[in-house]
């Protein structure tokens, strides 16, 4: 097929240590053996594959305060920063397969090294949005956008590898989908800053449509800025998307998810896309697993192109008897 102009480049990070549960470093391997080079292909898409990213062994990496694997976390985070500027550099949109949601931190901030000023769409049940010292648990994966808001910055604590950080996120740049387990001092902060979200009460108040156009009038009222779609796999609803860390009910339905894709595509600025804490280890049966690395594949082609009603190349022309 001929792509459409669509150019992916795809980076595995099969990274673990921003939360406790073994098996979140082999999403990379299992998206991918589902099919997802194949199946942008078909659907008309360029595809570059990078590789997965090799993470240097960090020893003694002893908790600091209560953050955990805080060494491990940036400099794996610098390392995917610089891979994503350069799949960026290479005129791709980039699509960053985890590991956990930690990685956001790296894949923001080389998007924005990139293209300067972006917007983020941060699609998850949770906000990750805890400070160093507000976190519960000291999991980064439940920091991440702490790290790179610039209205956080006073509350982040100097910490080793992560000096490379520049913040570059503003909070009026940032919307929300999907939120249902947010911790006190979360929402505090959240309210704080005057982030937009469309929690769950909203998908049911307003329909996932609503959403979608309040989220694009928001964000593109007034300068259009590249989109970084940050899609924690634990948005979708665990009985659709179980294999995950952090599992909570009453997620979003696969069409919902998937209808939050094929808006963000229509816009035309889709910068990059993070795809996450896909877990095979959490899921009790292979059914289990197959679902929820399924719904990612579809997902991301979802951003890609792939419309429910069908597609065709644009050069398609009937056979001829
Ligand atoms: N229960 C949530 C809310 N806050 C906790 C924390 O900060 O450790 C958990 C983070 C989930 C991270 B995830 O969204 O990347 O999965
Ligand atoms: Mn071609
Ligand atoms: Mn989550
Ligand atoms: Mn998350």
């Amino acid at each position: 097929h001929h792509h459409q102009g669509r150019s992916v480049g795809i980076i595995g990070a099969p990274f673990c240590k921003g939360q406790p549960r073994g098996g979140v470093e082999r999403g990379p391997d299992v998206i991918r053996a589902a099919g997802l080079l194949h199946k942008l292909q078909e659907q008309g898409c360029a595809v570059k594959d990078y590789g997965n990213l090799v993470f240097e062994e960090v020893v003694d990496d002893e908790p600091i305060g209560r953050v955990k694997h805080v060494r491990a976390v940036g400099s794996a985070n610098q390392r995917l920063s610089e891979a994503v500027h350069a799949v960026k550099r290479d005129g791709h949109t980039s699509v960053m397969l985890g590991g956990d949601h930690s990685l956001a931190i790296g894949s923001i901030h080389g998007h924005s090294a990139a293209v300067g000023e972006l917007s983020v769409i941060w699609v998850d049940a949770h906000a990750d949005i805890n400070t160093p010292l507000t976190s519960p648990t000291g999991n980064i994966h439940g920091q991440s956008m702490s790290y790179v808001l610039r209205e956080l910055q006073s509350k982040i604590p100097v910490l080793p590898n992560f000096s490379w950080i520049r913040p570059c996120v503003s909070a009026k740049d940032l919307v929300y989908i999907g939120l249902r387990d947010v911790d006190p001092e979360e929402h505090y902060i959240l309210k704080l800053l005057g982030v937009k979200v469309f929690s769950m009460s909203e998908v049911d108040q307003l329909g996932i449509a609503r959403v979608m156009e309040e989220t694009c009038d928001y964000l593109f009222s007034k300068v259009k800025k590249p989109i970084h779609l940050s899609y924690d796999i634990d948005a979708i609803d665990p009985s659709v998307t179980p294999a995950t860390g952090t599992p909570v009910v009453g997620g979003l339905t696969y069409r919902e998810g998937v209808y939050i894709t094929e808006q963000v595509c229509q816009t035309g600025l889709l910068s990059a896309v993070d795809m996450v804490e896909v877990n095979p280890l959490r899921g009790q049966t292979e059914e289990e697993v197959q679902s929820t690395v399924s719904t990612a594949v579809d997902l991301l082609c979802g951003c890609f192109g792939r419309l429910r009603e069908g597609n065709h190349p644009s050069d398609y022309r009937l056979p001829e008897p």
